[in-house]
């Protein structure tokens, strides 16, 4: 498994860096924002983009206009990751994996969340960068209630099947430039 998902990942990041830039990423967050229409005014988690991620922020700027967005923050490996409010502007600072995250700023517990990823498949999984930390932390969270998680992605990072395990928490929709993909 460990062998196939590290070919996996090498195989996401070359499709990512290749797809990243130009406007590809503007129309996935005018996507990204008309789909979270229904649920804005609840807490909201968005993330600092890393490397080739498809950067979120100009949608969590919008978002944060109706109501609360955090970024997530490592608290240590094998633990759910914790929130931070953010808003626009806000004083941040490189956390460990490089991750800019607020210097200061409230605990939230978000009931949507915009998650990076390296790769998704047609039924909702998602390959990250395998700590384990948006599984724990969606377990976590969805196990106290209702949680939305949107996976924000290039198109061209949909891979034909992914392999799963037991612990791996499904996303609920995958917002691309070419759409939205809902499970
Ligand atoms: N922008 C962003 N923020 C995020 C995540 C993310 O994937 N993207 N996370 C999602 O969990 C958490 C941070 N976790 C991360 C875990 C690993 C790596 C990483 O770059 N890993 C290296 C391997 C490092 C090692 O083994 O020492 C790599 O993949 O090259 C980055 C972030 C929370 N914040
Ligand atoms: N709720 C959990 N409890 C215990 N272990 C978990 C849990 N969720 C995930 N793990 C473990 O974490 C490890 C990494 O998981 P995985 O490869 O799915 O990470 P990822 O989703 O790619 O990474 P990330 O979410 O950090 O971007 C796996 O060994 C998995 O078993």
């Amino acid at each position: 498994m460990s062998a196939e998902k590290a070919a996996l990942r090498r195989m996401a990041r070359e499709r990512r860096a290749a797809a990243h830039g130009g406007v590809r990423g503007a129309a996935a967050c005018a996507r990204l924002i008309d789909h979270l229409g229904p649920s804005l005014g609840r807490p909201m988690a968005g993330y600092m983009p890393i490397r080739t991620e498809l950067d979120p922020r100009p949608a969590m700027v919008k978002l944060s206009a109706c109501g609360v967005v955090a970024l997530p923050v490592i608290e240590a490996a094998a633990k759910p990751l914790r929130f931070r409010r953010w808003t626009p502007g806000c004083a941040t600072v490189a956390g460990p994996f490089g991750v800019e995250v607020p210097v200061e700023g409230q605990d939230i517990v978000p009931e949507v969340l915009i998650v990076p990823l390296l790769a998704f498949d047609r039924t909702g999984a998602r390959l990250g960068y395998g700590g384990g930390f948006y599984d724990r932390t969606l377990a976590q969270l969805r196990s106290r209630g209702p949680v939305l998680a949107v996976g924000l992605a290039y198109a061209a990072q949909e891979l034909p099947h992914l392999p799963s395990e037991p612990t791996d928490q499904p996303l609920d929709a995958i917002v691309t430039e070419e759409g939205v993909i809902a499970f």
